[in-house]
């Protein structure tokens, strides 16, 4: 079996494969320390391990020795590339672009074979978009929701830290519901304007830890996918196998 490992700046997802189909995703917080909740996970009769992080060089080798230690496994490490299964990347240096972007796109893309955008709400909240031909168009990278609550209670005298979680269309009536409709409306606001800017392609997908909440509010169209990432590792698998 493959184990499968997406690690953003807040949780690590995993799931493992047989080659052709992913298992459910499991989801935990890494508490910036990705290596230790490495050492954690229950996988079981893992032969090859693919693993996409976002955390830099460091955290690399921590990732490293923790994969061996926990499984006697080499790690291989995905990498943003200029064009791949044709799909052309945007970036005049490619290795600047987000792993966790480039991977979700390889999967929307290999699916689609044609026009499509992926929204990632996590920690940051992205948008990329892929025209008909398989060539990045660029996207972008705005705060998720929860740094953006965090910026506006941080940088505000508000005494109150508990906005809840009940995101909605509508604006808020008192400090907290507008905070929290302030980073949401933010928010949908991007996602819209990023489709504007891309020509709207026809299939959208979204994925991420605060999917969710945003789904409800987009058009019927949009569709959840959280594995994405996890599906272009396991195209990357497939190909070097
Ligand atoms: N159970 C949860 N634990 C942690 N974060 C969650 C949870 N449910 C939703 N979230 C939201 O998901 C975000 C993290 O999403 P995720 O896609 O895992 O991000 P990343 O890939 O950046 O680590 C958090 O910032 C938070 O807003
Ligand atoms: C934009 C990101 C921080 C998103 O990370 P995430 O929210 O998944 O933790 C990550 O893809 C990243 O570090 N990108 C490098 C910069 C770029 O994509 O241009």
């Amino acid at each position: 079996m493959i184990l499968l490992i997406d690690i953003g700046n807040s949780r690590l997802k995993w799931a493992q494969s047989n080659g052709q189909s992913i298992s459910s995703v499991t989801a935990v917080d890494h508490v910036g320390d990705p290596a230790a909740a490495i050492k954690l996970l229950t996988a079981t009769k893992v032969d090859a391990v693919w693993v996409a992080h976002v955390m830099g060089a460091e955290h690399e080798r921590q990732i490293l020795d923790a994969v061996q230690a926990r499984f006697g496994l080499q790690a291989q490490f995905a990498r943003t590339r200029a064009e791949y299964l044709g799909l052309t990347c945007a970036y005049e240096e490619p290795s600047r672009l987000g792993v966790d972007r480039w991977l979700m796109l390889l999967a929307a893309w290999s699916e689609v074979r044609g026009a499509c955008c992926v929204v990632s709400a996590g920690t940051a909240l992205t948008f990329d978009a892929v025209s008909a031909d398989g060539k990045h168009q660029g996207g972008f990278i705005a705060p998720g929701l929860t740094p953006m609550l965090k910026t506006t209670l941080g940088s505000t005298r508000f005494a109150t830290y508990d906005i809840g979680a009940a995101y909605t269309g509508d604006l808020g009536r008192d400090t907290e519901a507008c905070v929290r409709q302030g980073a949401f409306l933010a928010g949908l606001g991007a996602i819209e304007q990023g489709l504007r800017a891309s020509g709207a392609p026809a299939r959208k997908f979204i994925c991420g830890g605060d999917a969710a909440a945003f789904l409800p509010h987009l058009d019927a169209d949009w569709q959840r996918r959280d594995e994405l990432v996890l599906q272009g590792l396991l195209a990357l698998a497939q190909q070097s196998a």
